[in-house]
């Protein structure tokens, strides 16, 4: 429930609040939306983004009481009006204040980053449930987990839930028993201020490179880092992964917020850092093939020892950069409580869904599905698949979205010119864009004539050429879609096999 004066004071007290006109008897709210479908009886109605007055009207006829918008409607006549200057922060700010503040009831653990927030995520959610006794929920771009029932799972829309998604499911989560949440939180969270307000325990940040920048995203990369910096404005305690790009200006924010007793860095042993800092932790390979790797985690600081967590660890996930994700998680774990013989025997058993996931052969190529979906996340998988392979070719079948996300078509054309053999080009949520357009244009980024370059927009077709032409010392790459089920056309989310059911239908079939 929300009353007025409480409205007042909170939208006062951050200098939102423009105008108020409190209608008769429409001064109390049981219900908080800002989508008319889910007005009731007695609404408080939230009138945002792509907003039309229609909306208005329809939340007013199904009972809603009350509007916040950013200017007055005549369709909200003879409701209480609330005129803000902004109205996502008015809707971060009163979704808390509605379901009850549930982010202190809970330890927060946030990641941002251009890749590996899901990964890392799933691992330090891993560590948690074993730690908190399963009493920790998850906000990822797969799935949002509330509590430990299989129908206190939900798929997820988006990476960061619209704010007053986001406490409803924070207050859910408490209500389930939960005390301890891992979240990703996108750019756009903060360019929406989607977490408006909130104060996370633990900021990590993983690495930046270019991605999400062009029309519905960040008008320039600069914006971009930006956003993703504000998590450590944001956060009690920072981490950071030493190996990010512009290392430098990531660290002065986390600094300036916290002060560096509360920074931890970690990165590979020997790595090359983008300014030289001192590092918390330092990662060494010890062992990996194309199903896990095992490392040791060494604290090189006395702040890091603290942490008591050196030691060897195994995880059932390839990839070199897994390892960071895995460490970035023992941190953020061990800030949090958890115990070091704890943290060994939880990482070896996380699974991330669409995450290098593998589909065996006895006579073809082993088939290799994973989420990489820009530059640095299919170099970064190709590079390791190549060292990984010998004799092998490397055959990729990858899409680019429409309407959105337009760099990634670069970013794949020069990652494919760095390590793949031949390139299936094919579809891949093409929005309203035209499929066989987006691939022309990947095509246009392979810069040498060593990459064999097929069409083939139906992507099961693809799928099925790369799988039949392979050879068992060759591997196949399905990139792009990870879990996906759906493929988005024209506005529509069509039902879609996943890249591991087509696989796996393709390799009965044929081998
Ligand atoms: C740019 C952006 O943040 N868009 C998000 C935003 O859209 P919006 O506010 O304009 O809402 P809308 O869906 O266009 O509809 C307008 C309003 O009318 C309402 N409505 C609509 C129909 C109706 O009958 N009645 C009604 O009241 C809607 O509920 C809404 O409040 O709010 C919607 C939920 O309310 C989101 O689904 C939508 O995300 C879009 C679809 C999206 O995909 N955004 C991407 C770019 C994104 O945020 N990605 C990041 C990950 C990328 C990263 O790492 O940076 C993420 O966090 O997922
Ligand atoms: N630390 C990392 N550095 C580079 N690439 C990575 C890293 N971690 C994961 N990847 C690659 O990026 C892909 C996406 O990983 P993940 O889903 O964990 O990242 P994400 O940040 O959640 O991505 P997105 O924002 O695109 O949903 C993986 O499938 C893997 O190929």
């Amino acid at each position: 429930m929300l009353a007025v004066p409480e409205i007042k004071n909170l939208l006062e007290e951050h200098q939102l609040l423009q105008s108020l006109l409190v209608a008769p008897e429409r001064e109390h709210f049981t219900a908080i939306t800002y989508d008319s479908r889910k007005a009731v009886e007695n609404t408080l109605f939230i009138c945002k983004g792509n907003f039309r007055k229609e909306y208005l009207s329809a939340a007013k006829a199904a009972g809603a009481t009350a509007y916040v918008a950013e200017q007055y409607y005549p369709e909200g006549e003879g409701m209480t009006a609330i005129i803000v200057s902004d109205v996502q922060k008015a809707m971060a700010l009163l979704g808390a204040a509605f379901y009850g503040y549930p982010q202190n009831e809970l330890f927060i653990i946030a990641y941002t980053g251009t890749k590996g927030k899901t990964t890392s995520a799933y691992f330090a959610r891993g560590i948690l449930e074993q730690a908190t006794g399963d009493r920790t929920a998850l906000f990822s771009t797969i799935d949002r987990i509330l509590g430990n029932k299989p129908e206190q799972r939900f798929k997820s829309d988006l990476t960061t839930p619209e704010s007053l998604d986001l406490f409803h499911d924070m207050r859910q989560a408490v209500a389930n028993g939960m005390d301890h949440l891992v979240m990703e939180v996108s750019s756009q969270a903060y360019k929406k201020d989607r977490v408006y307000g909130l104060t996370f325990d633990i900021g990590l940040f993983l690495n930046i490179s270019p991605d999400h920048i062009g029309r519905n995203e960040h008008p320039t990369f600069e914006d971009y880092l930006f956003c993703k910096e504000q998590l450590l404005l944001n956060s009690r305690t920072c981490v950071i992964n030493a190996e990010t790009d512009h290392l430098l200006d990531v660290y002065q924010a986390a600094k300036a917020s916290v002060g560096s007793e509360n920074v931890y860095l970690y990165g590979r042993k020997g790595a090359k850092l983008a300014f030289p800092v001192e590092v918390d932790f330092e990662i060494t390979n010890d062992f990996e093939d194309l199903k896990q790797s095992g490392f040791e985690v060494k604290a090189l600081t006395e702040k890091g020892k603290v942490l008591d967590i050196d030691g060897r660890y195994e995880i059932a996930l390839a990839g070199d950069y897994n390892e960071g994700n895995a460490t970035s998680a023992l941190i953020a774990s061990a800030l949090a409580g958890a115990r070091k013989a704890v943290a060994k025997k939880a990482l070896p058993l996380v699974k991330v869904p669409g995450r290098m996931e593998m589909v065996t052969s006895k006579t073809h190529g082993t088939v290799y599905i994973d989420y990489a979906h820009n530059y640095a996340s299919l170099s970064a998988l190709l590079r390791f698949l190549r060292q990984q392979t010998h004799a092998g070719k490397i055959r990729v079948v990858l899409g680019s979205t429409g309407d959105k996300g337009i760099s990634r078509r670069e970013g794949f054309g020069k990652a494919l010119s760095e390590e793949a053999d031949i390139a299936y080009l094919t579809t891949d949520d093409p929005g309203f864009e035209d499929p066989l357009k987006i691939a022309q244009e990947i095509a246009r980024h392979i810069d040498t004539p060593k990459v064999e370059v097929i069409y083939e927009l139906e992507r099961k077709e693809a799928v099925r050429k790369a799988i039949s032409a392979s050879t068992a010392a060759d591997v196949v790459v399905l990139a792009g879609r990870g879990e996906d089920k759906y493929m988005k056309i024209k506005g529509q989310e069509i039902a879609y096999p996943t890249d591991v059911e087509m696989a796996q239908e393709i390799l009965e079939e044929i081998d």
